[in-house]
C-alpha cells in the first residue's frame, strides 16, 4: 500500500483532527549559500493549541515532501528544513485520535504512516535540519530526528520524548534513532528516566549538551540565526561534530541501567518502559528498518491495552481537571492577599511560608510558641533561599528581596494585625487549633481568610467557636510541600463563597493543583491511603506475613511498597489518622494493635536497610502478634482492593468530591499514585472490583477504558 493510501485510511479513523499543514516557502541562505526550502508545521491555532500529528496532518507533511522531494532532486534547492509556528516545534501524535482507535491493525497503520512520511525525510537527495523553535514532544521531536542536523532554540519551554510516561513507545523512529545519535546511555535518559520521573522536560541547552542538536541558539533571532548555520554547513565552514557511538558493553549496561530504573518505578506493572527498552537493546546493531518495524508493533500493542487509556486519561486530568477546578465558586469574588501570616515554625509551616514567599512574593510572617523555634522556621526559608540562589534559580537581588520578606515574631498581634490570608500549621489537636484560630481572630482584620492545614481534622469544628466561621477553609498541603502538588481545599459548614474563591485563587497563584472537598474525616487522599494501608494491616495482623502481604500489592506498581510508604509519613502519624477515622467510621477502619506497639517502641518503620534492602526489623518482629489466618496474594489483593473501591464508593455517595476523577486527580498529584493506572477507578474499574464491590463502574463508558 502506497503511503498516501495509507494514511487516507488511517484519516478516516480520526474524525476530529485538528489539522495541520505543511507549508513550503523558498528562500536565499545567507553568503550565497543557495535556495533553501522551508516546511513550516502549523495548525493555525495560536500557541496554547500544539501542533500535532494525525493521518491528514501526516498526509500534508508527506505532499510537502513530495514538492521538496522534486527540487532535491533536480538541483533547484541545496538543502531543506522544518519549522514550526511561533512557540510551538509540535507535540506529536493526536492523543484524542489515538484513544478512538478500536483495533490492532489501525493503531499498525498510524504507527507505519509516521515512519513512511519521516523516512521520506530522511533519504531526501539534500542536507535536511530540523530547527526547534518551540515545544518539541514526542513525534515532534522524532520529525527532527529523521533530518540530517538539528537546532534547538535557548527559549523552548519543554522537549520531551513522554511515550513512555502515557503508556506508549517512542514509536515514530525515537527508540532507534535517539540512541544511534546519542547513545544507549543518554538516549534512556531522556526515553526512559525522564518519562518515568514525572514526564520530566529538557530546556533548550540540555537538548544540544545531550547532543541531540548540534546547534544552539536564542529564542529571539532564532530562524535567522539557524539559517546562518545551515549556509556555514553547506559551505562547508561549519563541520558538525558527532561522538562515536559505543556498540559494546556499555549500550548493554545503558539498558540494563533503564530495566532498572522502570523496575523501581513501576515494577513490572506497566508494560510501555519494557517494550521501549527492547528496542533501545536491538537498536545496537545499527539496523534502523528492524528497529522501526518493532516500534510499529510495540505502538499498536501499547495503543490496544490499558495502559495508554489510563495515561491519557491521567494527563487530561492533570492538564484541564487540574487547572480548572470543579466546584471553584466565580473568581471574581476572591479577594486580594497582599500579607500572610503562618501560625506554627515546623516542618510544615516553614515549607508553606517558602511556598507563599516565592509565589505571592508578598510579606509573609511566621509564629510559633517560642523564640527558638521562630528562628528555626525563618532560618529554614533563608536557607532554601540561598540554595536557589546557589542554583542559579534566582539571582542576588531577588534573594535579597524575598530574604527582606520573610520575619517572624512570637506576637500575633504584631504579626498578623494587617495579614490577608493566615494559614495554621501547628500540632493535629483540635483544641490546639481552636485556641490558634481564637487567638488569631481577636488580632486580624476582618477580611482576613483563616486557613488551615489539618490533616484530617474537622474545619467546621475548628471554626465552630469563631465569630466569623465563614472565613475558615481547609488548605491541606502534602509533603514535601515543593514536589506534591496536589491542595485539597475543604468547606466548611459554614465557609462563605468569597472566602473559598480567595483560596482558590490563592492555588492558583502557589501553582497547586487545588481539588474542593467537603469537610469529611481526613478529606481524600488521606482516607484512601489509611483504609489502604489499614486492610494491609489487618491481613498482617491476621496472620498473613509481612513480606506476603506487601509482594501481594506489587501488581499495582506503586512508587513504594505500603510499609515504605509508612515509613515516610511516619508510623506516628498514620496511627494518628487511622484514630481519627476510627472514631468517625469504627465498622471500616480499625486501629492496629501492632501498629500502635510499633509507634509505642519508638520505631520509624517495621524495616531495617543493613543489606541495603528493607528486611523486617528483627525487633518489631518481635513485637508484633498475628493471628493464624494466612491468605494467598490474590486474596490479600482483593481484600485491600475491595476496601479501598467500598471507601471510594462510600465518599462519591457521601458527595466528598464531585466525581471519581477528582479521587484520581488527588492519588496522582498527592499521593504518587501512578499515572499507569490513571490514578486508581480506572484500575478498580478494568479488574471488575469496582462492580463487585458497588454493582457499578466508577466511571463512565469509553473513560479511560479499554477497547471492547
Ligand atoms: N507532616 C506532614 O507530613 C503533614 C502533611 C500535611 C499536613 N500536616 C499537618 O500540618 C500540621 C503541622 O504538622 P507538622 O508536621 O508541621 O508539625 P510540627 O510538629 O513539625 O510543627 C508544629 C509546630 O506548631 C507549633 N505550635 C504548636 N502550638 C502552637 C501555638 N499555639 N502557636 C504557635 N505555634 C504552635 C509547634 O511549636 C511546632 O513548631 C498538622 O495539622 C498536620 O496534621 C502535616
Amino acid at each position: 500500500m502506497s503511503t498516501t493510501e495509507l494514511l487516507k485510511g488511517a484519516a478516516e479513523l480520526f474524525p476530529d483532527e485538528v489539522v495541520t499543514s505543511a507549508h513550503v516557502r523558498h528562500l536565499d541562505l545567507p553568503f550565497g549559500a543557495g535556495r533553501f526550502a522551508l516546511i513550516t508545521l502549523d495548525n493555525g491555532l495560536d500557541h496554547t493549541k500544539p501542533t500535532t500529528f494525525g493521518p491528514a496532518s501526516l498526509a500534508n507533511l508527506n505532499a510537502a515532501i513530495d514538492q521538496v522531494e522534486k527540487e532535491a532532486a533536480d538541483g533547484t534547492i541545496v538543502g531543506a528544513g522544518v519549522t514550526g509556528k511561533p512557540f510551538i516545534f509540535a507535540v506529536g501524535a493526536d492523543l484524542k485520535g489515538v484513544e478512538l482507535l478500536k483495533k490492532h491493525e489501525d493503531a499498525l497503520a498510524i504507527g507505519k504512516g509516521g515512519h513512511e512520511v519521516f523516512k521520506r525525510l530522511a533519504a531526501l537527495a539534500v542536507p535536511t535540519f530540523a530547527y526547534y523553535n518551540g515545544a518539541a514532544m514526542g513525534g515532534g521531536v522524532e520529525v527532527g530526528l529523521h533530518c540530517t542536523y538539528r537546532t534547538v532554540s535557548k527559549a523552548i519551554p519543554a522537549f520531551s520524548l513522554p511515550e513512555v510516561f502515557l503508556g506508549l513507545v517512542p514509536g515514530w523512529g525515537g527508540c532507534t534513532l535517539l540512541p544511534n545519535l546519542i547513545g544507549a546511555d543518554k538516549a534512556v535518559s531522556v526515553i526512559i528516566e525522564n518519562s518515568l520521573n514525572q514526564n520530566k522536560q529538557l530546556k533548550g541547552r540540555q537538548v544540544f549538551d545531550l547532543g541531540i542538536a548540534d546547534a544552539l541558539f536564542e529564542g529571539a533571532d532564532f530562524l535567522e540565526q539557524s539559517l546562518i548555520w545551515t549556509a556555514n554547513v553547506l559551505k562547508g565552514d561549519i563541520e558538525v561534530e558527532r561522538p562515536v557511538i559505543d556498540r559494546g558493553e556499555a549500550w548493554d549496561q545503558a539498558v540494563a541501567k533503564g530495566r532498572f530504573v522502570a523496575d523501581s518505578k513501576v515494577h513490572g506493572a506497566a508494560p510501555a518502559a519494557y517494550r521501549a527498552l527492547d528496542i533501545i537493546a536491538a537498536a545496537k546493531n545499527g539496523d534502523l528498518q528492524q528497529g522501526y518495524d518493532a516500534e510499529d508493533v510495540a505502538l499498536a500493542d501499547l495503543i490496544m491495552g490499558g495502559e495508554l487509556r489510563s495515561g491519557i486519561y491521567a494527563f487530561n486530568l492533570v492538564q484541564k481537571r487540574g487547572k480548572r477546578p470543579a466546584g471553584a465558586p466565580d473568581k471574581n469574588l476572591a479577594r486580594p492577599v497582599t500579607k500572610v501570616g503562618v501560625v506554627g515554625a515546623g516542618l510544615m509551616a516553614s515549607q508553606l511560608a517558602l511556598l507563599f514567599l516565592r509565589r505571592l512574593e508578598v510579606p509573609v510572617v511566621l509564629t510559633d510558641i517560642d523564640q527558638e523555634r521562630v528562628d528555626k522556621g525563618v532560618g529554614y526559608v533563608h536557607a532554601e533561599i540561598e540554595k536557589l540562589l546557589g542554583k542559579g534559580r534566582i539571582n542576588q537581588d531577588k534573594a535579597n528581596r524575598l530574604k527582606a520578606l520573610v520575619t517572624g515574631v512570637l506576637d500575633k498581634a504584631e504579626g498578623f494585625s494587617d495579614a490577608d490570608f493566615i494559614i495554621e500549621a501547628v500540632f493535629e489537636e483540635i483544641g490546639v487549633k481552636q485556641q490558634v484560630f481564637a487567638e488569631v481572630e481577636a488580632v486580624a482584620p476582618a477580611h482576613a481568610i483563616l486557613a488551615t492545614n489539618t490533616s484530617s481534622l474537622s474545619v467546621t469544628e475548628m471554626a465552630s467557636k469563631l465569630q466569623h466561621p465563614e472565613r475558615v477553609v481547609g488548605f491541606h498541603f502534602f509533603n514535601p510541600v515543593a514536589i506534591l502538588p496536589l491542595l485539597e481545599i475543604v468547606r466548611g459548614e459554614k465557609t462563605d463563597d468569597a472566602s473559598l474563591a480567595t483560596a482558590f485563587a490563592v492555588a492558583k497563584k502557589l501553582k497547586k493543583t487545588a481539588v474542593l472537598t467537603k469537610d469529611a474525616p481526613a478529606f481524600v487522599v488521606n482516607r484512601i491511603l489509611t483504609r489502604f494501608m489499614g486492610e494491609i494491616q489487618n491481613v498482617i495482623d491476621e496472620g498473613t506475613p509481612v513480606e506476603a502481604a506487601e509482594k501481594a500489592i506489587e501488581p499495582l506498581g506503586l512508587p513504594m511498597s505500603p510499609l515504605v510508604l509508612l515509613e515516610l509519613v511516619g508510623p506516628a502519624i498514620g496511627l494518628h489518622v487511622s484514630e481519627t477515622l476510627n472514631r468517625a467510621f469504627p465498622d471500616r477502619f480499625t486501629v492496629s494493635e501492632n501498629l500502635a506497639a510499633v509507634v509505642k517502641a519508638g520505631k520509624r518503620g517495621f524495616y531495617v536497610y543493613d543489606s541495603g534492602k528493607p528486611e523486617l526489623d528483627p525487633e518489631v518482629a518481635a513485637l508484633l502478634k498475628q493471628g493464624d489466618v494466612v491468605l494467598t496474594e490474590e486474596q490479600v489483593r482483593a481484600r485491600v482492593l475491595d476496601a479501598v473501591a467500598q471507601e471510594i464508593g462510600l465518599m462519591l455517595d457521601e458527595g466528598v468530591v464531585a466525581e471519581a476523577q477528582d479521587i484520581d486527580l488527588c492519588l496522582i498529584t498527592g499521593a504518587g499514585w501512578p499515572f499507569h493506572l490513571g490514578g486508581i477507578t480506572p484500575y478498580l474499574d478494568r479488574e471488575g472490583v469496582s462492580e463487585r464491590v458497588n454493582g457499578k463502574k466508577f466511571l463512565a463508558p469509553g473513560v479511560a477504558s479499554v477497547p471492547a
